[in-house]
C-alpha cells in the first residue's frame, strides 16, 4: 500500500529550484534511502513532507490525505516523525524529560492528558530502545554528538509514528554505534516506514529496500541497492566521471 507520494512537488529560493517537480511514492513498511550529492535537495524535499516548509507548488498525500497545507505539528498528529539536527533537542533538560515530550505529545492526541507513571515507562521504554536508558537523568548537552543523533531518533520514536524520516543520522557516530543503529533501524521499520537521507553507503546498501537518488532537484534514479550500484548515471553523479 502507498504510504505517501508527491506530485509535481517544488520548492523555489529565489532563482533556485531545489526541489523540481518530483514525483514520489513511498510504500508502507519499506525503509527507502534518500541519497544525492551535497545540495542535491534532499533536506528540502524531506522537508517539503515534514511541513516544516511550504513548497512553491505540488502536492503531498499521506495515508490518501492531501497534506500539503497542514502545519508540521498537524503532519506529526497524522504520523509523519522528522528527526533532524540537533536543534530538536533541549540541551539543558535530560534525556527523559526530552523523551517524555515526544511521549506526551502523542498521548495527547486522546483526549485525556497521559498519566506521569505512563508518560516515564513510555519515555524509558524508547530510551531503551535507542541503547541510552543507562543515561536517561543525564543532561542531553552533556552527551556525545553521535549519542544527541540517538537521543533524536528516540524522541522521533517516542511519537510512535507511522513515517520515521531520518535526516543522515549516522552523522558522528562511530563504526561500533553505526552497527548499533543500523539494527535499531531494522527494528524500528517492523511497525514504521523509515525514509532515511544518508551518507554512508555502506549502511544504505544494508539497510535499504529502495534507494532513490536526488540530483539537482529531480529524481535521477531510483531502485533496489543492487540495480543502483550498478547505474552508470548515479555513478556519473556521484564520482563526476
Ligand atoms: N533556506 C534556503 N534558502 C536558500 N537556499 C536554500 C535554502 N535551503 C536550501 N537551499 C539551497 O537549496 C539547494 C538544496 O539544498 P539541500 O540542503 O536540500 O540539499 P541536500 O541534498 O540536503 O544537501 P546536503 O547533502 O549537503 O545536506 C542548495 O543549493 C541549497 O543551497
Amino acid at each position: 500500500m502507498t504510504l505517501l507520494e508527491t506530485h509535481g512537488l517544488t520548492r523555489r529560493f529565489g532563482g533556485l529550484t531545489a526541489v523540481d517537480g518530483v514525483e514520489f511514492r513511498l510504500d508502507e513498511g519499506e525503509i527507502r534511502a534518500l541519497i544525492g550529492p551535497n545540495g542535491a535537495g534532499k533536506t528540502t524535499f524531506v522537508s517539503l513532507l515534514s511541513g516544516r516548509i511550504r513548497p512553491s507548488a505540488g502536492r503531498v498525500v499521506f495515508a490518501g490525505e492531501d497534506v500539503t497545507r497542514l502545519p508540521a505539528h498537524a503532519r506529526v498528529m497524522r504520523g509523519i516523525a522528522y528527526t533532524f539536527q540537533i536543534t530538536s533537542i533541549f540541551a539543558r533538560m535530560t534525556l527523559l524529560d526530552n523523551v517524555r515530550l515526544a511521549v506526551q505529545r502523542r498521548m495527547m492526541r486522546g483526549w485525556r492528558g497521559p498519566d506521569a507513571r505512563a508518560l516515564d515507562a513510555a519515555a524509558m521504554a524508547v530510551l531503551d530502545r535507542v541503547g541510552l536508558a543507562d543515561r536517561a537523568t543525564g543532561i542531553a548537552g552533556n552527551l556525545s554528538y553521535g549519542h544527541q543523533r540517538l537521543l533524536e531518533v528516540a524522541m522521533g520514536l517516542g511519537l510512535r509514528p507511522r513515517l520515521l524520516i531520518l535526516d543522515e543520522p549516522t552523522q558522528g557516530l562511530s563504526d561500533a554505534e553505526i552497527a548499533g543503529f543500523v539494527d535499531l533501524v531494522r527494528e524500528i521499520a517492523r511497525d514504521a516506514t523509515v525514509l532515511l537521507i544518508e551518507h554512508n553507503m555502506g549502511v544504505v546498501m544494508e539497510l535499504a529496500h529502495r534507494i532513490t537518488v536526488m540530483e539537482m532537484g529531480q529524481i535521477l534514479a531510483e531502485g533496489p541497492p543492487e540495480a543502483i550500484r550498478a547505474d552508470a548515471e548515479v555513478q556519473r553523479a556521484y564520482l563526476g566521471g
